[in-house]
């Protein structure tokens, strides 16, 4: 039987009517269960596969204000046992067994049922960048055995990836600034904009490369030392550069490498220090040219004269100044960059305690006042003798033999960047900021999952205003789908 022209208005208004409270139905159910949802604690990871030691760091937030700021908390740091995964050229298989201790100890923080929904990363930084230069298919079997690992673990696993110096530089400057809350702070129920004044200025020191990252005062002339985002509503543009070859590890071998004879009695090292080591140790990254006619199978003995003044000359060899030394915006190496302007924080483990009164404040152990050319010993205070600086740290000489060279070799690196004794007060050396180590991992967790949101958060509102409006529609809907179909029926009786 065909329906009549009212019955099918009648019909299709009961369809829609229907439809549409469905609709409305379920996305009140769906705001509604994300606002209900238990404060739950979600996971990420991310393993720093740096040059000299993998980290593995697991991050905690609440599950239901993940794009809030400053809720992410670092819930553990692990050192892997070993050396950094470019190490491992001859057995790749091994870097990836490495990682396993790390990872039970996070698995163990992690419960079973949040695993497959924690994100896992691992960025390779300088050592992997040097081996991808000298040899491409030894570094990607080093990629896919830590890929395999990782990827067998109950865990989300996102992927193995060497990442670019800029990366690395932007991601340090962003985990910096997101635990001291100068991108956005919540307070009192409130999101605040700190000025941009109060950004800070990231300097991470590695191995291999060492970073600089800031926000000048003027714009930034080279497109290729900018990163921009944009976060929390505002957009930023970020001077980066990643000066490769220039970490600390890789500066003391360029420092001992060259010599032509096979005994170096060098300034860097304080006096009744000596070590015998494999020449060939010295030569095996791209940072470090070996002359044709050298024998690389024999050793190398080091004697240190412990000689401040001569230190910093020789590290500054390794610097290039020229097409800098006038005014402009260039730092060395004919690098681009805007003058350094504000805070700074510097991310290493080492200098702390070699600057225990703050930079340029005597340097224990050389005691040196100053760097660059100037470079002076403080008053009658000598650099130490070895022997003394061993007794007093036992089972510390593996960082303690290199101390003079890496802190005066970080003093003519900061001089060289454009730093000077009036702006060392702006320098912090820092491992860690508000419970967190600072460095690249974090900022690279907040930016792939997506944490930052790109325009300024409002969560809460946003939320509870969702469901209101689609509590509204839902009841103008019901009622005009209940008129609708009592309109109908009326005319339908009248008939
Ligand atoms: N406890 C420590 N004391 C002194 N130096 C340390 C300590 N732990 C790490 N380092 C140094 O910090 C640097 C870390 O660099 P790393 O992250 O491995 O390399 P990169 O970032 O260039 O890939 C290395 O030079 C290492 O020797
Ligand atoms: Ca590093």
């Amino acid at each position: 039987m065909a329906l009549s022209w009212k019955e099918r208005v009648f019909m299709a208004l009961l369809g829609t009517a229907t439809a549409s409270g469905l609709t409305v139905l379920v996305l009140i159910l769906v705001e509604a269960t994300n606002i209900l949802l238990p404060a739950d604690t979600k996971f990420g990871i991310v393993l720093d596969a740096g040059s000299s030691h993998t980290s593995l760091y697991v991050y905690q937030w609440p599950a239901d204000k993940e794009k809030d700021t400053g809720l992410v908390s670092q819930a553990l740091a692990c050192q892997v046992k070993g050396p950094g995964i470019s190490s491992y050229t001859t057995d790749p298989a091994q870097a990836g067994e490495s990682l396993k201790g790390c990872l039970g100890e996070a698995l163990a923080l992690i419960p079973g049922d949040l695993r497959q929904a924690t994100p896992t990363f691992l960025g390779a930084t300088a050592g992997m960048r040097l081996l991808s230069q000298k040899n491409s298919s030894q570094a990607g079997a080093i990629l896919a055995a830590v890929s395999r690992v990782l990827g067998q673990s109950s865990l989300d696993f996102w992927g193995a990836e060497v990442l670019a110096g800029r990366d690395e530089g932007a991601c340090a400057w962003v985990t910096i600034n997101y635990v001291l809350g100068r991108l956005v702070k919540y307070s009192s129920g409130e999101w605040i904009q700190p000025a941009e004044g109060m950004l800070v200025g990231a300097l991470d020191m590695g191995g291999a490369s060492a970073q600089i990252s800031f926000v000048p005062s003027g714009p930034i002339l080279d497109e290729s030392t900018q990163a921009t985002f944009r976060l929390y509503g505002t957009d930023y543009s970020v001077y980066t550069h990643s000066y490769l070859c220039f970490g600390q590890d890789q500066m003391l071998n360029r420092l001992l490498a060259g010599s032509p004879v096979l005994l170096v009695r060098h300034p860097c090292y304080l006096s009744g220090y000596q070590t015998t080591l494999p020449l060939a140790s010295l030569y095996e990254s791209p940072c470090v040219h070996a002359a044709a006619r050298l024998n690389l199978t024999q050793n190398l003995t080091v004697e240190g004269t412990g000689n401040p003044g001569a230190c910093v000359a020789a590290i500054r060899e390794l610097f290039s100044f020229s097409g800098c030394e006038g005014p402009g915006d260039c730092a060395f190496n004919g690098v681009y960059q805007p003058p350094v302007q504000g805070q700074f924080y510097v991310s290493s483990s080492r200098y702390p305690s070699v600057w225990p009164e703050g930079l340029g404040k005597g340097f224990w152990p050389c005691e040196a006042h100053q760097a660059g050319e100037q470079a002076e010993v403080l008053g009658p205070s000598q650099p130490l003798p070895w022997a003394q600086v061993e007794a007093s740290y036992p089972g510390q000489e593996q960082w303690l033999q290199d101390y003079c060279a890496s802190g005066l070799y970080i003093l003519v690196l900061l001089q060289a960047l454009g730093f000077s004794e009036e702006t060392w007060a702006n320098i912090e050396f820092q491992k860690q900021a508000g419970g967190t180590d600072i460095g690249w991992t974090l900022g690279y967790m907040l930016n792939l999952t997506g944490m930052i949101p790109a325009e300024a958060p409002a969560q809460w509102r946003a939320q509870s205003h969702g469901v209101w409006v689609a509590g509204v529609v839902f009841v103008v809907l019901t009622l005009a789908a209940i008129l609708g179909a009592a309109a109908v029926q009326l005319l339908w009786v009248q008939d």
